[in-house]
């Protein structure tokens, strides 16, 4: 599903690189976290797989293409394959639960029938049933993370990518997160997720890719969070 071949990006204003010499790839249907110290290069990998950036070397591919191949105009077309979830939720203020889900239908211009159905459907599957109308300043953050979820997801991409979607909650809510994750991870959609969270990494037992200034030093399946080499 998403394959890195000797991947290396240095940004244009750096010398040393974000990510070096990566090569990994990850299947279909894998759950996978991506751990590291600050600067070790995890939100450079995530904005590979989403062509945000470009690698200096190497060759990315997510559903068997070459990103480098795709032209500007389809990228959205992969963008839209990938639901995305980050930490600080970045949800409309202005919108309604229920109005954040369909946006994300809308620009993508499927039909009024279409979204009337499947908002209701995922706001269900997150939890949020009867919450549709609220705004999310009458959240939780926990209930929040549900909404940004449920919008990433709405679409069923192939690939969920979280960006420590659980650094904001506390610990308990952050389970209720990732008892959800690992149900969309179950129903067939590959899950990278970057995380600091040990507790989190610990109990799931997934796979784990450690990266330490810019390079993989481990790619442990049912892994832990601290490694004792
Ligand atoms: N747009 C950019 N321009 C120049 N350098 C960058 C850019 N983005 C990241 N870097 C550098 O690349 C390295 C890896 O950064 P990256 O954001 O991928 O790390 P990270 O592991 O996600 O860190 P954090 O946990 O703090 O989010 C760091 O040295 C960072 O300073």
């Amino acid at each position: 599903m998403i394959r890195f071949d000797k991947v290396t990006k240095t940004y244009p204003s750096q010398t040393r690189p974000a990510l070096q010499n990566i090569s990994l790839e990850i299947e279909r249907g894998e759950f996978v976290f991506v751990i590291g110290s600050s600067g070790s290069g995890k939100s450079t990998f995530m904005r590979l797989i989403l062509r945000e950036e470009r690698p200096t070397a190497g060759r990315v591919q997510v559903a068997g293409k070459d990103l480098a191949k795709l032209t500007n105009w389809k990228i959205p077309q992969l963008r839209r394959q990938i639901g995305t979830v980050f930490q600080d939720f970045r949800l409309l203020p202005n919108k309604t639960v229920e109005q954040n889900v369909a946006f994300a239908l809308e620009v993508i211009g499927k039909s009024r029938p279409v979204i009337n159905k499947a908002v209701p459907e995922v706001l269900d599957l997150v939890g949020l049933g009867g919450k549709g109308g609220r705004f999310p300043n009458e959240l939780s953050g926990g209930e929040q993370q549900r909404v940004a979820i449920a919008r990433a997801f709405v679409n069923r991409p192939m690939v969920l990518i979280a960006d420590e979607p659980t650094g904001n909650l506390d610990p308990e809510t952050s389970v209720g997160i990732m008892k959800l994750l690992d149900r969309i991870n179950r129903a067939g959609t590959t899950v990278v997720m970057v995380t600091h969270d040990q507790a989190i990494v610990n109990q799931m037992r997934k796979r784990v890719l450690e990266l330490d200034s810019g390079s993989l030093v481990r790619d442990q399946s049912r892994g832990v969070y601290g490694y004792v080499r």
